[in-house]
């Protein structure tokens, strides 16, 4: 690498963050509210507001919502155009807004340009022939994570394997597609093309779907997937991706393997610390090149804190938003919010309909040894929730494990219509203690997928 010139200009602050992620922004916004003076670094113009924005979240439940809409006098491959162009308008509009909220002339500057540590309270920045040095009291790391590419033959060569930020920059709809992976990444990508009409094949190398749900969970979305037009192959070890002319063919297993236009490599995604330099100032790096933190996000080095999914934790915006209400209580307040205090965190996928859960599988469950009653009810079978059928989307399951002596909730997975919404009701209740009865008994609004919950609960046994 080619030397830093010793001469470039300096920025002092009182805090740094490296990386326009959730945690690091809502923190810089809080500090400099507070009058202090704060920088935040970001290597692209087009990742300014983050992963969540520009290249995550936002543009993926866009598009899913759009597939879930369509116009009926477009065809699917224009309707894909359509959405693709709203979509990347959308996220144009929420970038350009991130910029002006986190750039104001009085204490917060965005600094575009590639940081990395000279030394523990010195950062360079890097962009083109620029350099600045911005020193800083107190650094936060929030460069998030991106996705990983396996060793498996052929797929870091292959001109046609694409990640998720490559789909999320098509403007056409890829006529078939191939699938690697079934987590979240793999199935909201399989689902949402195939609503679009693009012919898509998913290949797990695992025996089911979502393997940290439980097996029914897994067999529901797998019929959901193929009803929906997905073929879903598990148990698929894929050991070749070849490219031939304007085609592209996974081997797996002992067959011929499937062919396609394009594959979506959605592998998994490893914390970004490669050329930050965190070893060399002493900052400890963990074996999944994530950065080492403690249960209050500090690094091995007390000023330096490590938020969102570069310190090895759920990868989900909502835990990089708590990962910044743990710091700026040990920069502002008492220090003793952590990472141990969270209970009843949800998570979603977003699928049509979507699947939920939070707290224990029937599996973790049955795996604590406590007493356990139990529930499984199928939306269809529910007489009391009209909202499905008024959106004309009864599909689906839920489930709730209660601890039959304590009667306390220990997990409820909703997989239906409006399940990121119900999900929450549950966790808030979770968090608050209430007991299954209190959920089972609850007022709620009519109609309304919550009220699932009077039925659910109630067929516990
Ligand atoms: C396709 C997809 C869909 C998703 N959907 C959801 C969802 O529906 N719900 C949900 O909760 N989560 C979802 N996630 C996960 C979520 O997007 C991430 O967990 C979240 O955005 C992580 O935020 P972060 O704070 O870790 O940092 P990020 O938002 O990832 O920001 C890190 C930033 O650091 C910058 N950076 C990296 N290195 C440097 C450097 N050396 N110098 C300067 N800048 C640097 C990067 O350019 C990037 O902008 C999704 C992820 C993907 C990929
Ligand atoms: N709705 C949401 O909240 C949402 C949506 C998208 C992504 N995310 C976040 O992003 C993260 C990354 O998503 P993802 O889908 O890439 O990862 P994931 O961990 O959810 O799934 C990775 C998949 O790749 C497979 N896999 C891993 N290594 C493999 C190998 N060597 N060969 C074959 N298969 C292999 C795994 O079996 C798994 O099915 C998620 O864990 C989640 O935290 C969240």
């Amino acid at each position: 690498m080619a030397a830093i010139p010793s001469g470039s200009p300096v920025m002092d602050v009182d805090l740094a963050v490296v990386g326009f992620g959730k945690g690091g922004k809502t923190l810089i916004g809080a500090m400099a509210a507070r009058g202090k003076r704060v920088a935040l670094i970001e290597q692209s113009d087009q990742m300014y507001g983050g992963t969540c924005i520009n290249i995550g979240c936002v543009p993926t439940k866009a598009l899913i919502h759009r597939a879930e809409h369509p116009d009926s006098r477009l065809d699917g491959e224009a309707w894909f155009a359509r959405a693709a162009e709203q979509t990347a308008t959308l996220t144009a509009a929420m970038r350009a807004a991130n910029f002006t909220l986190f750039d104001s002339p009085e204490t917060s500057t965005v600094v575009t340009g590639r940081a990395r540590f000279e030394d523990p309270h010195t950062l360079v920045v890097t962009a083109g022939t620029d350099v600045l040095r911005v020193r800083a009291e107190t650094i936060v790391v929030n460069t998030g994570a991106e996705p990983a590419m396996p060793p498996i033959p052929g797929l870091a060569e292959s001109k046609r394997v694409v990640t998720s930020t490559g789909m999320l920059a098509l403007t056409e709809r890829p006529g078939e597609l191939i699938v690697l992976g079934g987590g979240y990444v793999g199935v909201e990508f399989a689902a949402m093309h195939a609503a679009y009409g693009t012919r898509v094949t998913l290949l797990q190398r695992g025996p089911r779907l979502l393997p940290k749900e439980d097996p029914e969970i897994s067999a529901e979305m797998e019929t959901l997937l193929t009803d929906a037009g997905v073929r879903v192959v598990t148990g698929a070890a894929m050991h070749a991706v070849t490219d031939s002319g304007d085609r592209v063919r996974v081997g797996f297993g002992d067959g011929d393997g499937v062919e396609a236009d394009l594959v979506l490599a959605a592998l998994g995604r490893r914390p970004v610390t490669e050329g930050l330099g965190l070893e060399e100032v002493g900052i400890a790096v963990g074996k999944r090149g994530e950065v080492v933190v403690d249960e209050y996000l500090r690094t091995s080095l007390p000023h330096v804190y490590a938020v969102g999914d570069v310190n090895g934790g759920p990868q989900f915006t909502y835990i990089s938003l708590d990962d910044f209400r743990i710091v700026l209580d040990q920069l502002t307040g008492e220090g003793r919010r952590a990472t141990t205090d969270r209970v009843a965190v949800p998570h979603t996928v977003f699928t049509t309909p979507p699947l939920a859960r939070v707290g224990l599988t029937s599996a973790e469950a049955r795996a604590t040894g406590r007493p356990l009653k139990t529930a499984v009810r199928r939306v269809a079978e529910m007489p009391a929730v009209p909202r499905a059928k008024i959106v004309g989307d009864a599909r689906g399951v839920m489930t709730a494990v209660v601890d039959a002596e304590t009667d306390e909730v220990l997990g409820v997975t909703v997989l239906a219509h409006d399940a990121h919404e119900v999900i929450n009701t549950v966790a808030v209740g979770m968090r608050c203690g209430a007991t299954a009865s209190s959920l089972r008994d609850g007022i709620y609004t009519h109609p309304s997928m919550t009220e699932a919950l009077n039925d659910l609960l109630g067929h516990l046994g």
